[in-house]
């Protein structure tokens, strides 16, 4: 059986599924936080609570038989993080403290890990690979290298079987149109162009157009969460088999789109023209970020399967069947 922390988030409960169809039993613990419960396939145990509670923590790894924990639970803002910092630090660094104290107390192994590529901060080369420095510029990033250096730490100390997995731009919404992305408020661009398409919102914003980029605004590496999940399988069959036991990844399809160009490919898909309003920067937003995912490639057998077309194409198939979210699913 495997742990999903938060399972009822965006990317989680796209995991989630992915583990179900493969034939893994999987609990999930969540505390809802920003989760969803309907995002939680009926075929998982589902567990509302916090990775904080340390007691909860005792009871799951005492009452399931689980082989390994995939950790998603944390905040992912950077703007918030900039704003309420310390938040930041106790969700995502000393509550997965507890989580790997309970692991090693309940003597639990193999942890895929949600990193991101906040953690290399400003890079100053194109194609970013794992091996290049890591300089976060925002307290998201840096809460999220700290479980990394906390992880490999542990690893050092103990046997500890794991896998940090650095997401770029996760996108798009399982085919099936039964899952897709819905946090309150949206930050992302996708959804927040779709939902603007779909008149939920008066506008788009771009958020800075004098950046060092071809048309001036920011370069993303939009990778789709079913390929995101595709990966975690990987890296969970190889901790089971105990192949590699240690090792960082970044998770990104190595083609860059700007703010501009995925605007576009929303108005193509969709048939649908946006009102654009050009707005300041965002802080802490870099130039480009795109993914080398050779690592991935090499040792995990993983590469991307899903276009940006496809990735706009689910997420609009989602959101046209669930114009309200999960809310209004009741
Ligand atoms: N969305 C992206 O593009 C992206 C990119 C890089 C990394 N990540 C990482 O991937 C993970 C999932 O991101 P997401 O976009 O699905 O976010 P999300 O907000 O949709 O999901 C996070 C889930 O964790 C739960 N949660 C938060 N704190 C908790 C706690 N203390 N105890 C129990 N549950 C808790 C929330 O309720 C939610 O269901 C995060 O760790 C995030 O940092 C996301
Ligand atoms: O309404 C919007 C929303 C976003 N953007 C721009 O679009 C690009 C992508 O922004 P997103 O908010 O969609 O994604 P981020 O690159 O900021 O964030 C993603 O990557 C981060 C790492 O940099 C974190 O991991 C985070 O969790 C993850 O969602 C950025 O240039 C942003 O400024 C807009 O112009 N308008």
């Amino acid at each position: 059986m495997i742990l999903v922390t938060g399972g009822a988030g965006y990317i989680g409960s796209h995991v989630v599924k992915q583990l179900l169809d493969l034939g893994f039993e999987v609990v999930v613990l969540d505390n809802l936080s920003t989760g969803h419960r309907q995002a939680v396939d009926a075929r998982a145990e589902f567990v509302k609570g916090n990775i904080q509670d340390e007691l909860t923590l005792d009871w799951l790894f005492d009452t399931y038989p689980i082989e390994g924990v995939m950790h998603f639970a944390a905040l992912c803002l950077v703007g918030e993080s900039v704003v309420q910092p310390l938040k930041y630090y106790e969700n995502n660094v000393a509550a997965t403290t507890l989580l790997l104290k309970a692991m090693a107390r309940n003597r639990i192994a193999n942890l895929i890990f949600s990193s991101t590529c906040a953690t290399y901060g400003i890079p100053e080369v194109d194609i970013l690979h794992e091996e290049l420095p890591t300089r976060p510029v925002n307290p998201y990033g840096r809460s999220k290298l700290m479980v990394e250096h906390m992880i490999r730490d542990l690893a050092d100390a103990q046997p500890f079987p794991f896998v940090c997995l650095r997401y770029f731009n996760a996108a798009g919404a399982s085919p099936s149109g039964t899952i897709g992305e819905c946090h309150d408020p949206e930050t992302h661009l996708i959804p927040n162009v779709l939902l603007h398409l779909l008149e939920k919102k008066t506008d788009v914003s771009v958020f800075g157009d004098d950046y060092d980029t071809p048309d001036g605004t920011c370069i993303r590496d939009y990778i789709h969460v079913d390929d995101l999940a595709n990966a975690h399988i990987l890296a969970l069959q190889r901790l089971l088999r105990g192949d590699k036991t240690a090792a960082v990844y970044n998770l990104g399809t190595g083609t860059g789109y700007s703010v501009t160009e995925i605007i576009g490919a929303c108005e193509s898909i969709t048939g649908r023209k946006a009102n654009v309003i050009h707005a300041e920067r965002r802080p802490g937003d870099p130039d480009r970020l795109v993914a080398s995912y050779e690592k991935a490639r090499s040792e995990l057998g993983w590469s991307p399967q899903y276009s940006l077309e496809d990735m706009v194409r689910t997420a609009w198939k989602w959101h046209l069947r669930h114009p309200g979210g999960y809310s209004a699913d009741q």
